[in-house]
């Protein structure tokens, strides 16, 4: 993977953190199917603009035992991820560290990128330890709920929350081993306002084949990413009840409808054009066809066992997001007297429950409300 530069001149780029004058340390938060993905992204970008970013990249890891050796001495010695992203080899500059805090000391730019339901026990293990001048990016596709249990909580909130520092995301249509494949895909950063640290973010990310747009509607971008794995597992129910490419069509267009209709009603002025920016339409897109959540909710059809059971046994310890992401979605639509409105977020729900059999996901396609206009 080469790294190309962009802007206007070379020299201008390599910009010092302007607080300490020394390059950025970046520590990457995670180190599962994506976090690997990225970590070879990251790792050959540091080292293109090691004056701006400290070429020496951390990558905390879940320490866990693989074959009788530590996952992280695994990573140190042959740098590769042989559980989470096995025959791809990681740059040498990525360093694993099992201590989350000594992994984040220091750095300036935190990579978070771990399945949503763990964000909280780091965050909480991280709370006042992390550099007074730490910026986090979220790569976590995912949502929360509210603590007193009245609504729903972007996972980039609650970092905020916790961390007390700004929050970015980065979104895309970025399956991760075609990514580790280096194979040509875009990605969205959504910022809050995109002067601060958009440049620089793209610089750490972008690359010949990893292209990046940022916007600032950082809300949009976010919920897109969140939304679409729950669209995902409906593409997967019908596949699994043997349907073909003109109902997934119908789920996609359908899914769709409910999450422009959900960014509005709850997060209301987001922009048109983010939903077609890459973490909109085209992650919708590949997740419905290529995705893990796809491929779980297609076996459960198939195999009637338990969604944790096919999780289990398909994805070997990695994890699916789009259902967890219904139930937290449901909560949301629950207390504020929104189901009729969002059917199909509601019917993945049930499915996931086993309080509706997956042909209801038929009969939601049939009677959504956007037939009757
Ligand atoms: N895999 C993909 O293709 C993509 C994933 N994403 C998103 O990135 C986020 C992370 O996904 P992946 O890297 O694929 O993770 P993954 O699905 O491979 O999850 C496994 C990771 O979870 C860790 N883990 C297990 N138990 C844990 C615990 N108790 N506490 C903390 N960590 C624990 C494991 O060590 C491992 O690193 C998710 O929100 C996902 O939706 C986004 C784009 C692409
Ligand atoms: O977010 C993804 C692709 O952009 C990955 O989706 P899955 O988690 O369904 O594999």
């Amino acid at each position: 993977m080469t790294v190309r530069f962009f802007g206007s001149a070379a020299s201008a780029l390599f910009r010092p953190n302007s607080t300490t004058m020394s390059p950025t340390k970046v520590t990457i938060v995670g180190s599962g199917n994506w976090g690997s993905a990225i970590a070879r992204i990251v790792g050959q970008t540091t080292k293109a603009y090691s004056n701006e970013f400290d070429p020496t990249v951390r990558m905390w890891v879940f320490e866990e035992m693989v074959n009788g050796e530590k996952l992280s001495e695994i990573i140190n010695t042959r740098h590769e991820n042989v559980k989470y992203l096995p025959g791809k080899i990681l740059p040498e500059n990525i360093v694993a560290v099992p201590d989350l805090v000594q992994s984040c000391d220091g750095s300036e730019i935190l990579i978070f990128v771990v399945p949503h339901q763990f964000v909280k026990g780091i965050c909480k293990q991280l709370e006042g330890k992390i550099s007074p001048n730490a910026h986090v990016v979220s790569l976590i596709k995912g949502v929360s709920v509210q603590e007193n249990g009245t609504g729903l909580k972007l996972i980039s909130d609650e970092i905020r929350e916790y961390l007390k520092c700004p929050v970015d995301v980065l979104m895309g249509a970025n399956l991760a081993p075609e990514v580790a494949n280096d194979m040509f895909c875009e990605a969205t950063i959504g910022c809050q306002t995109r002067s601060v640290h958009g440049p620089m973010l793209k610089r750490l990310f972008h690359t010949d084949n990893f292209r990046i747009s940022v916007v600032e509607d950082a809300h949009t971008v976010e919920l897109c990413g969140a939304l679409k794995n729950v669209v995902a597992c409906a593409a997967g129910f019908t596949d699994g009840l043997g349907y073909g490419d003109n109902t997934k069509a119908a789920v996609i267009r359908l899914g769709l409808m409910e999450i422009t209709k959900f960014v509005e009603h709850y997060y209301p002025g987001s922009n048109l054009s983010t939903f077609f920016e890459s973490c909109g339409i085209a992650d919708l897109i590949t997740t419905c066809y290529g995705g893990r959540n796809r491929k779980v909710c297609e076996a459960f059809v198939k195999a009637g066992k338990p969604m944790a059971e096919v999780e289990k046994e398909l994805l070997n310890g990695q994890s699916a997001q789009g259902p967890p992401t219904a139930a937290e979605v449901f909560h949301m639509l629950e207390a504020t007297n929104l189901i009729s409105s969002f059917p199909l977020f509601v019917a993945v729900h049930r499915i996931c429950q086993g309080e509706m059999p997956p042909s209801g996901m038929i009969d939601c396609l049939r009677d959504h409300p956007e037939h009757q206009a």
